[in-house]
């Protein structure tokens, strides 16, 4: 295997005989994790998820409970259950769902306005992004997204449509086309998504179906006895409303961000495996990592500009959480102490607590939380999802 590999894991803590175990066992992880939908009544969720899988899912001990996530055994084809199938349950590994909790949302306590604006500089596919707004639900907010790949904007929309749209007329997601390290930017930046249009959209066309079947005959009687109009029979089609949302723009400050950012991906191989396919063997999966490290210098730039970018559009008192899935300490501390150095005074690290409970993550500079990869993993006691990292600023 390649030494510099090996000596990037061992920086991270892994010894060599764990390093080939993490590459090998990327592809048959015992547990994987789905987080249920908060849409629908928990005991009934899990009573079908059990029925299909034919085992209890374990709640996630160390995440809040109103998060709502369980392992199930490795093997299981998330797809192919009705409960993913009926949009009951989310796959999302338990430390990215980490990173949501991190923000602290639940508490609320950055609300100013009546309203909460969450930023997800980086959302695609959208596992966070979700996960967000399910953590809002009920409230009135305004959750925005930004990604600057276009294919992945089309999967994050898949999943908004599946799970979010239909909701109620409290909760606005909007979806930005953009460079993140520059966001706002209404020259360059493009919304590409907006539930509440697509919404009024959903209804409005339905509107028009039934018209067309049960009330046509109707109206054209109720044209005819009016008088004057024309009457054509057809159903005039409306000017799309844009009373509030799209229109509003990105220009205001946000309660929260998230910056989930691009990185080597080196402790979340199952994701590294899910964006492609041809990842096998360890060994191709060494050589990938090996030229994602390579190219270290350029990756911790984007997210320094990435991270400063989230904390330009953070209100004052607001809450900014940033997140790798790498073990890399120039990608995870140094781009933390590089931005605490550019913000002394008015980025301040805090601690990040998930309501006590103990955590399979350590401790590190500046308040940072680092999840190991699962090696081996407790039922019952701490469960462990991919190799993550976290660090929470407030802005003063
Ligand atoms: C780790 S993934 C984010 C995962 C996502 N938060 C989720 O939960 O599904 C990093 C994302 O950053 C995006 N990205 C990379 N460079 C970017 C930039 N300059 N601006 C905005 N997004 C960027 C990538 O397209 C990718 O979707």
């Amino acid at each position: 295997m390649d030494q510099s590999v090996v000596e990037h894991y061992a920086s991270a803590g892994l010894d060599n005989a764990n390093v080939q175990n993490y590459l090998d066992s990327a592809t048959s992880a015992t547990w994987r994790f789905v987080r249920l939908n908060p849409r629908f009544p928990v005991d009934e969720v899990l009573s079908q998820l059990t029925a299909e899988i034919g085992v209890e899912p374990v709640r996630v001990p160390w995440l809040p409970e109103n998060a709502r996530f369980f392992a199930i055994p490795g093997a299981t084809t998330i797809k192919n259950l009705s409960t993913y199938e009926e949009g009951k349950i989310y796959g999302m590994d338990c430390s990215s769902g980490a990173a949501v909790a991190a923000l602290g949302l639940n508490n609320n306590t950055n609300n100013v306005s009546g309203e909460t604006r969450v930023l997800d500089l980086c959302c695609c596919p959208g596992a966070k992004l979700c996960m967000i707004v399910d953590e809002l639900l009920g409230l009135r907010m305004e959750v925005v997204g930004v990604d600057i790949s276009d294919s992945r904007l089309n999967i994050s929309k898949k999943l908004l449509r599946k799970y979010i749209i239909n909701t109620d007329a409290n909760t606005l997601v909007k979806l930005f086309h953009a460079d993140g390290t520059t966001f706002p930017n209404p020259k360059s930046d493009s919304l590409v998504f907006d539930s509440r249009a697509e919404a009024q959209e959903t209804a409005s066309s339905k509107g028009r179906k039934r018209m067309n079947k049960s009330a046509r005959a109707r109206e054209k009687k109720r044209l005819k006895e009016l008088g004057g109009e024309k009457e054509t029979g057809k159903i005039e089609k409306k000017e799309k409303k844009t009373d509030e949302p799209a229109a509003r723009g990105s220009d205001s400050l946000f309660d929260y961000v998230l910056v989930d950012a691009e990185c080597s991906t080196d402790g979340a191989l199952s994701h590294l495996k899910h964006k492609n396919k041809s990842l096998k063997s360890s060994e191709t999966v060494t050589t990938t990592i090996k030229k994602k490290l390579d190219d270290e210098g350029n990756l911790t730039a984007l997210q320094l500009s990435l991270l400063n970018a989230g904390f330009k559009n953070l209100r004052v008192g607001g809450t900014i959480v940033y997140a790798t899935c790498s073990l890399s300490v120039k990608q995870n501390e140094g781009v933390v102490q590089a931005f605490i150095e550019e913000h002394k005074g008015v980025a301040e690290a805090v601690p990040i607590d998930f309501g006590g409970q103990m955590t399979p993550a350590v401790t590190g500079p500046h308040h940072s939380l680092r999840f190991s990869p699962t090696l081996t993993t407790e039922v019952g006691g701490v469960i462990s999802g991919g190799g993550f990292f976290l660090c929470k600023f407030i802005k003063k």
